[in-house]
Parts: C-alpha cells; sequence; structure tokens
C-alpha cells in the first residue's frame, strides 16, 4: 500500500518532508526516549537533509544508519556515509548518534558477522526508514541484476544486512534486506524528477519484485509507503 505525496518544487518537497519526519522523530522520543532512523544515499537527498538538519528536536536520542553502503573508503565521493556525514549530521542533528555501515577491511563474512551482530543489538527493529529508488528499480541496495536479490528479499529471513554485488552498478554493498527495512513503524520513499515517477508508475502496474525490488514495498499487504516526489 501506499501514498502519494506530489509539490510543486524540491525546496518545498525538502521543507515539508523534513518538517514530517521530525516531528514523527521527536514524538518516538518522547514516547520511547530514544529513535532510529535509515536514510538512503544515491543523488536525492542532500536537500532533504540540509533542510533536516536544522530541525529543533531531541537528535542526541536518535540513531541514524543508512538503508544501505557502498563499500567504499569515507573520502570516495561515493560514499554515503559521507553525504549523510556532511549533510545531515551537522547544525542541530550534530550531536545524533551514528550507526555506520562501513567497516575497515573488507566486506567479507567476519565484517559482516559483527555488523548484523552490531545491528541487532540495540539497533534493529528501526522506527524510520526512508527508501529512494534507482531506475531499474531497486531499493535501498536490493539491486534486481544482483545475485542476491532471492536472499534479499526473503519475506522468511532474519532481519538484518547482507553483501550485494550488483553488475549493473559500481561496487560491492551492504543493504539491509527486506525483513529488517519492512518492520519499520514509518517507511517512506523520497523520490525526485519525471524519470523517476515513470518508473514509480511502471512499479505500480506490477508485483514482481524480483524484476523490481521496490514492489516488495509498495505492494505490501499490510505496510503503507509514504511516497514523497517533486519534479
Ligand atoms: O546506489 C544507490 O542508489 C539509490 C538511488 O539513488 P539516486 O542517486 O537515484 O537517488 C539510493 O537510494 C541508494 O541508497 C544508493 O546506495
Amino acid at each position: 500500500m501506499f501514498n502519494k505525496h506530489i509539490f510543486a518544487s524540491r525546496p518545498e518537497l525538502d521543507q515539508a518532508f523534513a518538517e514530517q519526519v521530525a516531528a514523527q522523530l521527536q514524538s518516538l522520543i518522547e514516547k520511547n526516549g530514544k529513535a532510529s532512523i535509515a536514510f538512503s544515499g544515491g543523488s536525492t537527498p542532500k536537500g532533504f537533509f540540509a533542510a533536516l538538519s536544522v530541525q529543533d528536536i531531541a537528535w542526541d536520542k536518535v540513531t541514524v544508519t543508512l538503508a544501505d553502503e557502498r563499500w567504499v573508503e569515507y573520502e570516495d565521493n561515493n560514499s554515503n556515509t559521507r553525504l549523510l556525514t556532511e549533510n545531515l549530521l551537522t547544525n542541530n542533528a550534530k550531536v545524533a548518534r551514528l550507526f555506520s555501515l562501513k567497516r575497515d577491511g573488507a566486506l567479507d563474512a567476519d565484517n559482516l558477522a559483527k555488523l548484523n551482530q552490531d545491528a541487532n543489538d540495540g539497533l534493529l527493529p528501526l522506527d524510520i526508514v526512508i527508501l529512494g529508488m534507482g531506475e531499474d528499480g531497486h531499493t535501498a541496495s536490493l539491486f534486481p541484476c544482483s545475485a542476491e536479490i532471492e536472499q534479499g528479499l526473503d519475506q522468511q529471513a532474519a532481519p538484518g544486512l547482507l553483501k550485494v554485488v550488483p553488475t549493473s552498478a559500481p561496487f560491492e554493498r551492504i543493504s539491509f534486506n527486506f525483513s529488517a527495512l519492512i518492520q519499520a513503524s514509518h517507511l517512506y520513499l523520497h523520490l525526485v524528477g519525471d524519470n523517476k515517477m515513470a518508473v514509480l508508475d511502471q512499479a505500480i502496474s506490477s508485483k514482481d519484485s524480483m524484476q523490481m525490488p521496490i514492489r516488495a514495498f509498495l505492494h505490501h499487504d499490510v505496510k503503507t509507503v509514504d511516497i514523497f516526489w517533486a519534479e
């Protein structure tokens, strides 16, 4: 299930989206004493991060992480952790705690096991997840072209992280699986541009999630995805 929220411009989307997410974080903090949120990376969220970073909430009670990360060094321009740190973890949000998906060394079984242990030791379930979507219908790093897509979308899998090696995109990736992402109490999809709207229409038109992984979320029977879009 999904709801579409359409905005006349990207700045209007960024502001309204930031205010909504901040209000949700603050109300989670008031209820539970803390809140957690997973963001997506890529080219879409920069303006939204800037608008969210100045929201006046108890950021010291918030843990932020990513839905997925490219296994590149922090200094690399493709690092989602760097994007998040430079654009969100500044201003008021500077005091938020970062759960980084990137560790030193290779993305091997040891690192994956440690990350899964840490994620299951207090981070999961996430309160809020903000998904992005690629033009192939991938979301987080659940790529339809990858050998790991069945594992990533397996509805019976334990919530956690998996390694993904896309064949149509660069870098080894680490990604939360479907089971972990769908647990969130608030699920969003953040999109900009006409191309993404066309891809969204295609995703809505059928339920085959192996072809377009975002469908597993949009067509979920219980969870609702709030889609925020601007041209
Ligand atoms: O590689 C990734 O791509 C998607 C979509 O990125 P965008 O550049 O089209 O906004 C993103 O959601 C994901 O986090 C990222 O790792």
